[in-house]
């Protein structure tokens, strides 16, 4: 599981070592300088530019870079320095000078892609955690400039601590995209987290002897855990201590989702799944999958939406559901019909793509998709809800509790029936959970619940018939019951 911690949680957690004269500078420098001296190796072995510029800010960021550029000097390198600021960290920028580091003055922003156009590895220092706020001139300026000329050149930027431009707010946008980043202690949100995740390039989490405590800001959910929490059946259980899953899914219009979420769940291996929807699609339910019930009772979990246009039914289907005090899962047409007021009911877990996200809350799918994060959160406020927001990365928002993510997935799962199959997936493993904490089990709060689904759903597609290339929802539903296997392989 990777974690990202907030850059006050970074700050607080470094101070007490910086305190006691720790040299995290010198520490964060060196592992900079050794990084960039390989990559100057590579470069140079592969007959490309290979010259070294050390961008530098005004604070300590900037004093990271100025002591790389030390370092690389003693290795016998010949970096550059730009200084974009008029105050740069003075021990930094004397240690660099003395070891004969070569140092310009950065004059005019609109003369810095020619200049630093002449280098072929970039090092990024000009702005680390200490961000506040949305970026100002002349630093805006100069950001956009570089950011601009990188993506023309063949430039290779390792970014110090994060792309300047970045720090918490995973909706920042303006930032020089990184080939690498090294980062400090912890990834801060925005290393985790879209859009501005996909800036970073592969980055790598120097810890420096700094310890994080607390509750990260963010979570990545992955293989490991996914082996680790899920619910597996065992020796004593029967089929309402595996938990039972309640789907109301599909439609005269779209009867395949029903089918496909019905599928999904089955094959998440909960101890039954009703289907308790239109009679239409339970006539093509029972003949492939005998063993889905349609017969009323009692359920630990819910479904109802995919594959549904909303209206009357639907509306008062959920709200029995909500009423029976379980996790409910809304998706699709199910996502017209939720209100603020609902309170004192089950919890209600909603499933939006990015288009619906916006629907929901009355604002454009772009600045949805430019800032998924924080619409999940607004939809998760308004709502009471956990939310689910599928894009190309999956950010799930729960009040109180950590975002969460799983790392990048196929985009072949941006196909028809996907978000069917992983309703159903969801629905299951939540009804999992719920027959565990019925046995008095402490069981993960329900957007790690939806994270640990999100990831079997993800992990699938490696076990369709077609992997790794365009797959159908209905081996995506079968591969779920394969990707669970996996895991409990020794
Ligand atoms: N985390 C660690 O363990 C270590 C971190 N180190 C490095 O220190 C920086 C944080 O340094 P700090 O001095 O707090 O600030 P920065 O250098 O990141 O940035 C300040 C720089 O940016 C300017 N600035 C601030 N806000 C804005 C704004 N909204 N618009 C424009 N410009 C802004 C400010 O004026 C300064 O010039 C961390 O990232 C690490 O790289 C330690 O050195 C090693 C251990
Ligand atoms: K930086």
């Amino acid at each position: 599981m990777r974690t990202a911690y907030t850059s006050e949680a970074i700050r607080t957690a470094e101070a007490p070592l910086l305190a006691d004269g720790v040299p995290l500078m010198r520490r964060a420098a060196r592992a900079i300088a050794e990084r960039a001296a390989a990559v100057v190796s590579e470069r140079r072995a592969a007959g490309v530019n290979a010259e070294v510029l050390v961008l530098v800010g005004g604070g300590n960021n900037g004093g990271d870079g100025l002591w790389a550029a030390y370092e690389l000097a003693d290795f016998g390198l010949a970096p550059r320095v730009l200084l974009a600021h008029e105050h740069p960290h003075a021990e930094g920028l004397a240690a660099a000078r003395g070891a004969g580091v070569k140092i310009d003055q950065l004059a005019d922003v609109d003369d810095v892609a020619a200049y630093a156009g002449r280098f072929g590895i970039w090092l990024d220092a000009l702005a680390g955690i200490g961000l506040s706020g949305p970026l100002s001139e002349p630093l805006a300026g100069l950001i956009d400039a570089l950011a601009a000329e990188r993506e023309r050149a063949e430039t290779f930027v390792l970014a110090v601590d994060c792309p300047s431009g970045l720090s918490d707010d995973p909706g920042a946008s303006l930032a020089i995209r990184a080939d690498e980043t090294i980062t400090f202690a912890a990834l801060t949100p925005a290393l985790l987290l879209p859009p501005a995740c996909r800036l970073i390039g592969r980055v790598r989490v120097e810890n420096l002897g700094i310890e994080l405590v607390g509750a990260p800001a963010a979570i990545e959910l992955g293989a490991v855990e996914l082996r680790a929490s899920f619910p597996r059946a065992r020796h004593l259980d029967h089929k309402y201590t595996r938990g039972v899953v309640g789907i109301d899914a599909g439609s005269e219009t779209y009867p395949g989702a029903g089918l496909l979420a019905t599928r999904a769940a089955l094959a998440a291996g909960p101890g039954m799944v009703r289907f308790l929807g239109e009679e239409g699609v339970a006539r093509l339910i029972i003949p492939a999958m005998p063993e889905v019930v349609t017969a009323p009772g009692r359920i630990q979990a819910a479904l109802i939406g995919s594959g549904t246009e909303g209206g009357p039914r639907i509306a008062a289907a959920l709200a029995d559901f909500l009423a029976r005090d379980i996790p409910v899962v809304a998706d699709a047409g199910a996502l017209t019909c939720v209100s603020e007021a609902a309170r004192d009911r089950g919890a209600l877990i909603l499933t939006p793509h990015l288009g619906e996200l916006a629907t929901l809350l009355g604002c454009e799918r772009a600045d949805v998709e430019a800032d998924p994060v924080r619409y999940a959160r607004q939809a998760a406020e308004r709502f009471d809800a956990v939310v689910v927001a599928k894009g190309p990365e999956t950010v799930i928002v729960e009040a109180s509790e950590p975002i969460v993510t799983i790392p990048p997935a196929s985009p072949y799962l941006a196909t028809a029936g996907s978000g069917d199959v992983l309703a159903g997936v969801l629905a299951a493993t939540l009804a999992q959970f719920a027959a565990r904490a019925e046995a008095g089990e402490t069981v993960p709060a329900l957007s790690y619940q939806a994270g640990i689904a999100a990831q079997l759903h993800a992990s699938a597609v490696a076990h369709c018939p077609s992997a790794p290339g365009p797959i159908r929802a209905l081996d995506l539903a079968a591969g779920i019951a394969l990707a669970l296997g996996a895991t409990m392989e020794p």
